[in-house]
Order: structure tokens, then sequence, then C-alpha cells
């Protein structure tokens, strides 16, 4: 069985995660050999974001998860499970799409489960939701003044996002409907950083794209993460975009977390292949 290696996999990528031991949640630190980048535009040196023994669901009294915990730092983690695991529901709840109903979600030490979905995109957490949820008849650059305006952030931001994806400023006049799925990724990717988010979630980007979209997505995503702006979480069945991104991956089963690959060890690389993704 091959390896799977991602290309600059996990440069400049820190994560420490907290599991619940028999003691109460164990903290595991680091990865052996990392390289930190030498420039970050933003500081990054207090956690980004805890998750601390959270507990939500579609509905208050029916909770889909429970007991999830881990710490980002920078660069990705990844959460993969089967169809109905959770992730969405999670996805929702870190971005205050769903309450909390138990646990807490800390940005930069700061408690925000209980902040609206516009508060939680102020305080730093912004979503890519699973559909894309683009709209499909405003163009590519109303879609970003949409999203910039909900989070109170300044117009010179979409100049930088259309740099940063030179496909979006040579189509912002279209409207969204019309852009190719991958496309039309990359602007719900762009519509959540030109929020300035510390933390981005992304739940199943590579959902419904070709191969190679997905190919163009990884690089993209990739690119971003070099910057050092933006750790994210993202809820993926993908294993290219998985191995490519994200420095470890939470296996969630039935609303648990039931154990982390570390995507810098090539026996967990292949654990994720041949027994998460069926290759
Ligand atoms: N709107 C809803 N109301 C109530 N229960 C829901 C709702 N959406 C999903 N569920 C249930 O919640 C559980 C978790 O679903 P969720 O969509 O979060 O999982 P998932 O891991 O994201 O799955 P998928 O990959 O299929 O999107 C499943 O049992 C699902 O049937």
């Amino acid at each position: 069985m091959p390896h799977h290696p991602g290309p600059q996999l996990r440069q400049g990528a820190r994560l420490g995660h907290l599991e619940r031991g028999a003691q109460g949640p164990v903290r595991h630190r680091g990865l052996p050999g990392e390289v930190r980048r030498p420039a970050q535009r933003r500081d990054h040196n207090v956690t980004t974001l805890s998750v601390i023994d959270l507990q939500g669901g579609y509905r208050e009294s029916v909770p889909v998860f429970s007991e999830v915990g881990f710490e980002l730092d920078r660069g990705a983690i990844g959460v993969i499970g089967r169809n109905g695991a959770g992730k969405t529901c999670l996805a929702q709840t870190l971005s205050g799409a769903l309450t909390t109903t138990n646990g807490s979600i800390l940005l930069g030490g700061r408690a925000v489960e209980h902040l609206s979905p516009r508060a939680r995109v102020s305080a730093g957490i912004s979503l890519v939701p699973e559909g894309r949820l683009i709209f499909g008849q405003l163009t590519v650059r109303e879609n970003l003044e949409v999203a910039v305006h909900a989070a109170g952030r300044g117009e010179k931001r979409i100049a930088a996002m259309e740099e940063q994806f030179p496909i979006l400023g040579h189509k912002r006049s279209m409207r969204g409907a019309s852009l190719s799925g991958g496309e039309q990724q990359l602007l719900a990717i762009a519509r959540a950083l030109v929020q300035e988010p510390t933390v981005v979630i992304l739940d199943e980007p590579s959902l419904g794209l070709s191969p190679i979209a997905v190919d163009n997505l990884t690089v993209a995503l990739r690119q971003v993460l070099d910057e050092g702006e933006v750790a994210m979480v993202l809820m993926e069945q993908n294993g290219e975009l998985l191995t490519g991104l994200c420095h470890s991956v939470l296996l969630m089963d039935q609303g648990a977390i039931t154990g982390t690959l570390d995507m810098g060890d090539p026996a967990d690389q292949d654990k994720l292949f041949e027994s998460y993704l069926g290759v």
C-alpha cells in the first residue's frame, strides 16, 4: 500500500488535541520534527481554538455528539466519519448555527459557545457550509460583499481574495450559479476568508467535485494554510484533501471521537485510506 504524502504536508502546522482519559482531558502537544514557518503575519502563539467536552444536536433534547475535545493552534485538523457520524452537526455547533448543549469552545482563551453565528464570525470563526450555499443570483463580487458586510469588515479584503483566487477576480461580474462546482467552492471559501477569520470550519468542501477540482482545491487551501493566517477544521471524507492539508485527523463515530490519526505517520496515513476510506 503506497503512502499518500501531501505536498509540504504539516509544514508550519502544530496541533495539540485534548482527549478525555480516565483522569480527564489529556493534552498531546506537537509533532516530532515539525517545521515552523519563519514568516507569520498574525500572531498565533496563543492557542487558537480549544474545544472542551463539547456536546450538541439538532434538537437540544437529543444530543448528536458529545465529549468532543481538541485543540488547534495552526494548520488544519480533519474530522472523518461515516455518513451520519455527526460531522455537520459539529461544524454547525462550532460556527454557532446550532446551540451548544454542553462544554466549551474557546477562541484565544475566550469562551464563544454562547455567541450567535454573527458574533462568532466577528470573534473569528467562519463556516464554509456543506453544499457551498452561495447566492446563485448574485455576482461573485456581490457574494463577497455580502460576506464582508455581515462580518463588519472592509471591502479591501475582497481585492486580497481576488488576488488569492484569481479566477474569482476574472469572474467577478458573473453570477454565482454560472460558476463550475470547483469555482463555487472557491467562492464559498473566499466568502469565509474575507471575514478575516482566525479559524475556518469547512464542511465537506470536496462534495460533488471532480478529482481534478479536488486537486485544485487542495492546492488552493494549502496555499492559504501556508500563509499562516488561519487555522482550519476540515470535515471531510476525501483522503487526498485530508492528507494534503491536515496534520491530524480525528475519527468520529456515532457522535464520539474514537481516535486520532497523525498524518505525519505513514502508518496512520495507510490506516486512513485502508480503514476509513475503503481504499
Ligand atoms: N436537521 C436534522 N434534524 C434532526 N436530526 C438530523 C438532522 N440532520 C441530520 N440529523 C441526524 O443527525 C445525525 C448526524 O447527522 P450529520 O449530518 O451531522 O452527520 P454527518 O457526519 O455530517 O453525515 P453526512 O456526511 O451524511 O453529512 C444523523 O443521525 C442524522 O440522521
